[in-house]
């Protein structure tokens, strides 16, 4: 289980990223993040394993406080932590099968991850996984020589081979078409299922996150603004995420659904997309 509490970042810039974000991800929950542009949903998925550091508050997974720990604890806590980014982040001139082992070096000896020597069971998990991914036969490509979608599917084959507790996905989809994209939720949807971990997602397309998530952390200007099942996300509900609270309530008591009367001083452009409170 992983339980945020109070989480806050400011930038060195003094941009207050996150302003006291809390939440508590469980079981094998798809949860989705969205929110606009600059809302601080990367900021979030990157302090819970602290490749940015949170200025203020708790992450604790499965117990453990990883705020807590040192640069050499966090190291091998990392390794509980499986992060798929929206650009792969793989070695282009390795090959698919050294991508994915490298999601294991968090778990053999500095030397042996000098010479990447990784053991047998490892080599034959990254094959199971390979073939879960549909990349199984891919093994010795180049990670250059794959499309998009390939790679995200080796970013997320080196995520699960960690066997970690819980599955970060930092806008896996962004630079994927759409067909792509729904397989690549797909996949995320049966991983989280298969190894019964929670996965979160930061995700630009609200479609997608209706979709396949479960539950929905809605973030606005650093605020989580709605934090429910993904049922729950009515007009409304986007309205806060999306617009703000002030702006949002001003529309809900400004237009009244049902009604030509409009009250506030701008007409709608549309009253079909109105939908009050
Ligand atoms: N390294 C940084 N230094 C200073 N400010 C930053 C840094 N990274 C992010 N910010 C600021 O923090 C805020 C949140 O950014 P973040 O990237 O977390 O938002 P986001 O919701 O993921 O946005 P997007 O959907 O565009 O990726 C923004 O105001 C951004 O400018």
């Amino acid at each position: 289980m992983l339980e945020v509490t109070n989480l806050r970042k400011v930038y060195p810039t003094g941009d207050e990223a996150l302003t006291g974000v809390s939440t508590t991800i469980e079981g094998n929950e798809i949860v989705a993040m969205i929110g606009p542009s600059g809302a601080g949903k990367s900021t979030f998925i990157r302090c819970i394993n602290r490749l940015t550091e949170p200025t203020e508050g708790e992450v604790t997974l499965d117990g453990t406080e990883l705020t807590a720990l040192d640069s050499g604890e966090m190291k091998t806590a990392r390794r509980n932590v499986g992060m798929v980014f929206q650009e792969y982040n793989l070695v282009e001139r390795l090959t698919v099968m050294e991508n994915v082992l490298s999601g294991r070096l968090g778990y053999v000896s500095n030397w042996a991850a000098l010479r990447r020597n990784f053991p047998q069971e490892d080599v034959e998990m990254a094959y199971d996984i390979l073939e879960t991914v549909g990349l199984g036969g891919m093994e010795n490509k180049r990670a250059d020589e794959l499309s998009g979608g390939q790679r995200q599917r080796v970013g997320i084959a080196r995520a699960v081979v960690q066997e970690p507790k819980i599955l970060l996905a930092d806008e896996p989809t962004s630079s994927l078409d759409p067909d792509t994209s729904h397989a690549v939720m797909e996949l995320l949807t049966e991983i989280a299922a298969e190894r019964n971990i929670p996965v979160l997602i930061n995700i630009h397309e609200v479609h997608l996150a209706v979709e396949y998530a479960d539950r929905i952390l809605g973030l606005h200007e650093g605020e989580l603004v709605f934090d429910g099942p993904t049922t729950d996300l009515d007009e409304n509900a986007k309205d806060v995420i999306y617009r703000g609270k002030a702006l949002a309530g001003e529309s809900s008591s400004n237009y009244v659904e049902g009604s030509d009367t409009v009250t506030g001083e701008t007409e709608p452009t549309d009253k079909s997309t109105i939908t009050g409170d």
